[in-house]
Order: C-alpha cells, then sequence, then structure tokens
C-alpha cells in the first residue's frame, strides 16, 4: 500500500495550519491500463483541491502527464474514480512546447481556442487583450512567432490557456526546455499571475527547485506505476517573490521534497548518504 508521507507532520510546523481549501476532485485507487497493458497507474488517491497551485513531481514515466489526461477526460480510469465536487470545469493547458501557429500573429494564436468554440475574432477581443496584458505581451499582439524568444512563445502559449478564463489551468512541464534564467523569470511572472488567478493550477515537473518555489502543495509520485508516494505543503508567504529562495525556510522544503523524490525511486537521499 502507497505510504503518504506528510510535511510538515501535523501540528509539527512552526507557522499555524491554514485552512484547508475544499476538494475540487478526487482520485480514489485510480489505475490507468493502456492497451498495450502498460500500467501507468496503481491505486493513485489524489485530491486537488480548489484555488490551489497543486505540483505533482516524479521521475520520468510515473504517470503524471497521465493524471492531467485523466482530469480533463481524454482518457477514463481502467478502475477506480475520479470524483467532482461541480460540473467538469473549464480546462487551460500548456504544455512543454509552445506550440504556435508560426503563420499566425501572436493575437491570432492566442485567439485559437475562442475561434474553436465560435467566437469572431472582434467579440473574442476584450478576452485576447486581457490575456496579453495578464502575461506582459500587450505590446507584441502584431508580432510573429518567429520574432520571439523562446521566453516570450512560452508567455503566448500560457496567454492561449488564460483566454478562456479556465477554472483549472493544467501545465505539463511547460518551462522544461527554457534556458536556467528564463526559466527562472518566468517561475517568478506565473507566481505573480497565479496570485490575482482565481483558478486551480495543476503544475507538473521534475524540478524540485521549481516545485517548492511556486506550489501550495506538492505531491511526489512513486515509479511507474504511478502512485502518490509523499505530500509536501510548501509554507509560505502568500506571494512568492525572489526573497523566498534566499530563505531557510526554501532550502528546507526543497531538502526534503528532494529526499521524498529519491525515495520514491527507491534510492537513499544524498543528504543521509553524507552523514
Ligand atoms: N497512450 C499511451 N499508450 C501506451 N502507453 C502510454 C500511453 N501514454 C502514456 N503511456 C505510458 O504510460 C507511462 C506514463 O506516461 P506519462 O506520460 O503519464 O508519464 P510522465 O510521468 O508524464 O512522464 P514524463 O515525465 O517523461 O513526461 C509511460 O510508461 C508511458 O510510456
Amino acid at each position: 500500500m502507497t505510504k503518504i508521507v506528510t510535511f510538515p507532520s501535523p501540528g509539527g510546523g512552526a507557522s499555524p495550519a491554514k485552512a484547508r481549501p475544499p476538494a475540487l476532485a478526487t482520485f480514489r485507487k485510480v489505475d490507468k491500463i493502456f492497451k498495450n497493458q502498460v500500467m501507468a497507474l496503481s491505486g493513485l488517491d489524489l485530491e486537488i483541491r480548489t484555488g490551489e497551485f497543486l505540483s505533482l513531481l516524479g521521475p520520468s514515466g510515473c504517470g503524471k502527464s497521465t493524471v492531467l489526461r485523466l482530469l480533463t477526460g481524454l482518457a477514463e480510469p481502467s478502475r477506480g474514480e475520479i470524483v467532482w465536487s461541480c460540473e467538469r470545469p473549464q480546462f487551460g493547458f500548456v504544455f512543454q512546447e509552445p506550440t504556435l501557429m508560426p503563420w499566425s500573429d501572436v493575437f491570432t494564436n492566442v485567439w485559437l481556442p475562442l475561434r474553436l468554440a465560435g467566437v469572431s475574432k472582434e467579440k473574442a477581443r476584450p478576452q485576447i487583450e486581457e490575456a496579453l496584458t495578464q502575461v506582459g505581451l500587450s505590446a507584441f499582439a502584431k508580432a510573429y512567432p518567429r520574432q520571439l524568444s523562446g521566453g516570450m512563445k512560452m508567455r503566448v502559449s500560457i496567454a492561449r490557456a488564460l483566454v478562456t478564463r479556465p477554472q483549472v489551468l493544467l501545465m505539463d512541464e511547460p518551462f522544461a526546455a527554457l534556458d536556467e534564467i528564463t526559466r527562472l523569470k518566468l517561475n517568478d511572472d506565473l507566481a505573480e499571475l497565479q496570485s490575482s488567478l482565481n483558478a486551480t493550477v495543476v503544475f507538473v515537473t521534475h524540478s524540485v527547485f521549481e516545485s517548492v518555489y511556486l506550489a501550495d502543495r506538492i505531491v511526489v509520485m512513486a515509479a511507474r506505476p504511478g502512485r502518490a508516494f509523499a505530500e509536501i505543503s510548501v509554507e509560505a508567504p502568500p506571494i512568492r517573490s525572489e526573497g523566498f529562495r534566499m530563505t531557510a525556510a526554501y532550502a528546507e522544503t526543497c531538502r526534503r521534497t528532494s529526499a521524498a523524490l529519491h525515495e520514491s525511486m527507491g534510492e537513499t537521499p544524498a543528504s543521509e548518504l553524507s552523514q
């Protein structure tokens, strides 16, 4: 049976316990077995809470993307169930590749989800402009993807995900292909954006540092077949900023998260090897 380790331990944290937001979706003992008999998930218990920034962290192939597909209904559980507290919400997606249409300008790229929903460009204009403002790209509406840096393309991709004003934003390793400096900057921007968004975010990553910087809660998944191995609550200021990376709390949470990740892969954490 999966053992969930929770940090900080109940009652053991320095700061007072925050009220726990209600569950939006609950995975109950979910298995996912693909047609080729690959068992991607086994007995996954997972709660997605309303308004939280949840990070799914785990080794390659542990089923993180499968969790996102199950959430959206693009895949169905083979066993177990996913219980929603409401109608299945509106989703926005951001993937590792920005997948922009090279022949269209930024404005037209961001319009795409509304266009597919039958909304004309003129009717969609206020929402497109709002999304571009949210990602700081208002001045680049007429630019083409080839004129943008990798970080700017990713911002367009985020604007395209936000343009429908989704209740749930699903981000699958969105910054993994970017250089370190751009990645840190986009982490800062996303942290700021999240504070003004009225959305639940599920963020898949391989990066401990990114998880701890951005998330309210981290679920570390065990290697395939994927299941929840550890849960870590991140004690941090409500709005994250560069200063948080310099704190002892950040360093300690990174250490714990890294240890949980190593344990999830059946390895001894490096911190214990040196003792
Ligand atoms: N449609 C599919 N058919 C068959 N096997 C699949 C399918 N989708 C995913 N898998 C397999 O299921 C397992 C979990 O895949 P998934 O992409 O969810 O993992 P992940 O944790 O997101 O991986 P990564 O971090 O490398 O992106 C992998 O072994 C993958 O090869």
